[in-house]
């Protein structure tokens, strides 16, 4: 790694490696080699890079050859530096489709393109967050489409997001942070908005760990400017700011353990003090916040008939947690929508686009939850997708270049997918019936019925020799034990109505937008009326948005940019060959096994 070679190509430029150097090259990254890029007359003499890709969907788009719009799939493990090349996608479209050919005067295209950047600091602020493989990890999925006009000007954008890791905001694993808009918002308020936010500097709050970390990313003024550029405007951004302030003080709402267990939980000594200021800045009542942890509502008899029974200390807390999570995850949604809006073209002013992928990469930590499921089964469908294309280029390779070749009878991945989402019966599917059935959850039946049910397929299993009830899964990149405990709770993903009609009854403008009341009902009949809502579960749309996603990748022409952590310190210019030869191994061998 002492030059800074980090691109090499593999299999007919079908797809591009990138080598994380964890250090800035900017010689790689200048406008001049952009310009080099882009006009260049073959692009086949030129050194494999992140433009070159850049230059060659932009190109297919011109030649108007179906399939025309294209798509990035950038994939890798955490800090393999899939942000950082979409970013630079990004730069490179957004300086090439602006170019000279804007009419004088004109300032759209320079607009959107400002805007489509300026995008990045905003999701990157509210969804990224230091974890310990990457200090700026995204946690969240993303899909932006680049929509260019028939003169190859970008003329709009939109972003689809995917599971946004929203347990983030109410617990940090140690040595992790929070998403980077809290630190912003803590370290880089102005005096009158500590005042007014309750913010003083130094004060301290359970969901802010290790903010002594001083990160590039904690750059309040560019999360703020980004999104004035995006049409948030000042009053609109200090709404924002005012309810994630009232998160963190929600989050030093301590409960102690009730000695009567018909009796509420009391508050911690110093948390009255973070309930009141919590409730003043998200505007609500500072009794019914209180209460609506403190009390579970249940509904009983043919009349319907509502009690309210006193929480443990341990549910309080995750009825305190699940409102942050609520709040947080339809603020984080109300953002890619308004950011939608402001980089939104009317289809009839584009024909083609150009999609990037910015997906995480597969992971197996040393417990592993529905969140990883959900993560690991994207990547199968995305190994499926790339497999298939890599073969396809292979051979229309070895075509071209006159080898003598048999057809390659690779084994898929299609086993693990069915054990996954398939049907009749799959762990997506017996996960759901749990929550349809909606009986107390028995680990221990599940993971028996998922043995039983999918005895057949080779790629579910259970490790043995762990008590807790799991389920190892087969994946394409190495074997994943699951843990069962807890996935039906976060499959169903139940927030408590009463939690619900709070925050519809808040007064701040920016609450009632994004918990809007339902207008056919009204007060108390609400909390009944929402007690049975159909079971949407978290598996259930997380297959839907991603089968949207696969249909559009089939619909367009792929292009894949492999990201490789060159070693787990995230040091510069350190090589470690056993750590990548297995990121290649995976890459290139476990997909086509005979
Ligand atoms: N081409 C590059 N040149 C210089 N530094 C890079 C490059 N690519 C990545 N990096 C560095 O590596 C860090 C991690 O990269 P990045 O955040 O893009 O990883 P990621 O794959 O998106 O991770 P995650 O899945 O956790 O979001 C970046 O913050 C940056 O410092």
């Amino acid at each position: 790694m002492a030059s800074n070679f980090i691109y090499l190509f593999i299999s007919a430029g079908c797809s591009l490696v990138a080598v994380n150097p964890f250090r800035p090259i900017p010689a790689l990254y200048t406008q001049e080699l952009m310009e080099e890029y882009h006009t260049a007359s073959c692009l086949q003499d030129l050194k494999p890079h992140v433009f070159l890709v850049a230059e060659e969907t932009y190109r297919n788009v011109e030649s108007q050859i179906p399939p025309v719009n294209q798509s990035v799939i950038v994939s890798g493990e955490s800090g393999a530096g899939k942000t950082w090349t979409s970013r630079c996608l990004m730069t490179f479209y957004a300086t090439v489709a602006a170019s000279s050919s804007v009419p004088k005067g004109s300032i759209t295209a320079e607009k959107i393109e400002k805007r489509v950047l300026d995008s990045n600091p905003v999701m990157e602020a509210f969804g990224n967050a230091c974890t310990l493989r990457n200090s700026n990890s995204s946690r969240f999925g993303k899909y932006i489409q680049l929509q260019l006009n028939r003169a190859q000007l970008l003329t709009g954008a939109s972003i689809q997001t995917f599971l946004l890791e929203k347990t983030r905001v109410a617990y940090q694993a140690p040595q992790e942070r929070n998403f980077h808009i809290f630190y912003q918002v803590a370290k880089g308020a102005t005096e009158v908005e500590r005042l007014e936010w309750s913010l003083p500097r130094g004060a301290t709050f359970s969901w802010l760990p290790n903010s002594e970390k001083s990160l590039e990313e904690d750059n309040f003024d560019v999360t703020r400017k980004a999104m004035s550029h995006l049409g948030i405007d000042s009053s609109m951004q200090n709404n924002v700011f005012k309810i994630l302030a009232g998160l963190l003080h929600l989050g030093n709402v301590g409960f102690c353990e009730s000695e009567d267990e018909s009796q509420p939980c009391t508050l911690e000594a110093h948390a009255k003090d973070s309930a009141k200021t919590a409730s003043r800045l998200l505007a609500v009542p500072q009794e019914r916040l209180v209460d609506v942890l403190s009390f579970r509502r249940i509904t009983a008899g043919k009349q319907r008939q509502e009690f309210k029974k006193a929480c443990p200390k341990a549910e309080s807390g995750m009825r305190r947690d699940c409102l942050a999570k609520v709040v947080y995850a339809k603020l984080f949604d109300w953002l890619v929508a308004v950011i939608n809006a402001n980089i939104y073209a009317d289809p009839s002013g584009w024909s083609n686009f150009i999609g990037l992928l910015d997906v995480y990469g597969f992971e197996s930590f040393p417990e592993n939850h529905l969140e990883q499921l959900c993560i690991n089964y994207a990547n199968e469908k995305l190994q499926q997708h790339f497999v298939s294309h890599f073969l396809k280029a292979q051979q229309e390779e070895y075509a071209l270049e006159g080898f003598e070749w048999s057809f390659i009878n690779y084994q898929d991945n299609q086993s693990c997918l069915d054990a996954i989402e398939g049907s009749p019966v799959s762990i997506f599917s017996l996960l759901n019936e749990e929550c349809r059935l909606n009986r107390p959850s028995n680990t221990g039946q599940l993971q028996t019925r998922i043995e039983v049910a999918l005895s057949d397929n080779r790629c579910v299993s259970q490790d043995r020799f762990w008590k807790e009830p799991n389920f190892i899964v087969s994946h394409y990149a190495g074997n994943v034990c699951y843990r069962v405990e807890g996935m039906v709770e976060k499959n169903k993903d139940p927030v408590p109505p009463e939690l619900v009609l709070l925050l519809q009854r808040s007064q701040d403008p920016l609450l009632q937008e994004l918990f809007p009341a339902d207008a056919s009902r009204s007060g108390e009949d609400n909390v009944k009326a929402q007690t049975k809502p159909a079971v949407v579960t978290v598996v259930s749309k997380f297959k839907a948005s991603l089968e949207q996603l696969m249909e559009i990748l089939h619909s367009t022409s792929p292009h894949y940019i492999r990201c490789i952590k060159p070693n787990a310190e995230c040091e510069a210019a350190l090589f470690r060959q056993e750590e990548v030869s297995l990121s290649f191994l995976l890459l290139l061998y476990k997909a086509l096994k005979k």
